[in-house]
């Protein structure tokens, strides 16, 4: 009864630490319900041991283990961590329930080994995105490939091609869409996020500081002729990222200067999404790349920009890029071929 008792009060402390963070701090109302519901049910299947022996049985000035705590358990470097914590606690206390309860009364135990299962599910959701949210800067350092997109023709046109471009390995994807009104693109960010944070892409919002923050995106990308990244900082907050369109090494070196996380290169080659007067082409992309290596210039990863596809991205990797980002590509062959294709490629170049 003391072990089934001290697990009890486990499960219920860690769950409800877990609901907590979905609660208030990711704002997810899904995630949440999911962890109540696991906290309801527990509480229901406990409802077959006597609550009066479980009180009866506790003996906490006896219990020889308060005393054993170990200094890693009073110290959380981050939430990511907190949460696997409280994750690992929650998992533990439910195996205890369930073998102890084999003791007491075999349905106990089988309800038991039936919420275990769906608490794995939910526990690993939980910590995979408070292990993302905080390392939004290590996923874009490790990342090769950014696809801009529009909003679609609806949200789940969206919501559809952010998962395949994700499915084959599209690891950024930015909503890029000057044609709908403000609303519209509000909605459209917002049901982004989600489902850009399910699969694990990184998602940033084109031009707007303001609306990049409201859906609460990953982070948003401006141009020379826009906010400054000063100004999108003050807006967006110190953890969302902030890309930078540079055509020029003037405008590399204000960016490398600038609370930018990253810059955007081209225009490359012509394409179809946008055209341009100058291209600024590979000789830009090779001396962006010198003097990014600089010794003592600040690492800041570089994506090349435009009308890269399959047949010329050997030119942009010759150039010392590994990264790309890419429109009309996506649209001229299947997103699995070009996956293929680029990371042939960009792969040969190591990331810095
Ligand atoms: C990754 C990336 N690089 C460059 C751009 C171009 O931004 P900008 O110069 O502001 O032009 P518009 O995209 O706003 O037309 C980009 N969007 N993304
Ligand atoms: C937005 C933008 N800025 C520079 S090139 C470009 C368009 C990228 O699309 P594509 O890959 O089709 O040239
Ligand atoms: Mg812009």
């Amino acid at each position: 009864m003391r072990v089934i008792d001290a697990n009890a009060n486990r499960v219920g402390e860690g769950l409800r630490t877990l609901e907590e963070t979905a609660r208030f701090i990711l704002d997810d109302a899904e995630l949440q319900f999911h962890l109540k519901t696991l906290r309801h049910d527990i509480a229901t299947a406990m409802t077959k041991v006597s609550r009066v022996d479980l009180l009866s049985a506790r003996d906490t000035p006896g219990d020889v283990g308060t005393d054993a705590t170990t200094s890693s358990e009073n110290h959380r470097v981050d939430l990511g961590d907190l949460v696997a914590a409280a994750a690992i606690r929650v998992q533990q206390a439910l195996r205890c329930l369930e073998e102890y309860g084999k003791l007491i009364d075999s349905d106990f135990a089988s309800e038991l080994e039936r919420i275990r299962y769906r608490a794995y599910d939910c526990l690993a959701r939980i910590e995979l995105r408070c292990r993302r949210d905080l390392k939004r800067i290590d996923r874009l350092r490790n990342a090769r490939l950014y696809a801009l997109i529009d909003a679609g023709r609806s949200q789940s046109d969206l919501i559809q091609r952010i998962e395949e471009l994700s499915r084959c390995g599209v690891e950024i994807i930015q909503l890029r869409d000057a044609d709908i009104d403000d609303r519209t693109l509000y909605e459209r960010a917002c049901a982004g996020t989600r489902v850009a944070r399910d699969r694990n892409v990184l998602w940033i919002i084109n031009d707007r500081a303001d609306i990049a923050a409201a859906a609460d995106a990953d982070g948003v990308h401006v141009g020379q002729e826009e906010l400054p990244v000063a100004a999108v900082r003050s807006i967006v907050g110190p953890d969302r990222l902030i890309g930078l369109s540079t055509h020029n090494l003037d405008q590399v070196r204000g960016a490398v200067a600038s609370a930018a996380d990253y810059i955007g290169c081209g225009p490359t080659f012509p394409g179809k999404t946008k055209s341009f007067s100058e291209f600024p082409g590979c000789e830009f992309l090779k001396s962006v790349t010198s003097e990014l290596k600089r010794p003592g210039t600040r690492s800041l990863p570089a994506f090349a920009i435009g009308g890269i596809r399959s047949d010329n991205v050997d030119q942009v990797a010759a150039a010392g890029f590994g990264r790309v980002a890419v429109t009309g590509a996506f649209a001229i062959d299947s997103p699995a071929d070009v996956v293929a294709d680029f990371h042939k490629q960009l792969n040969r170049v190591p990331l810095y």
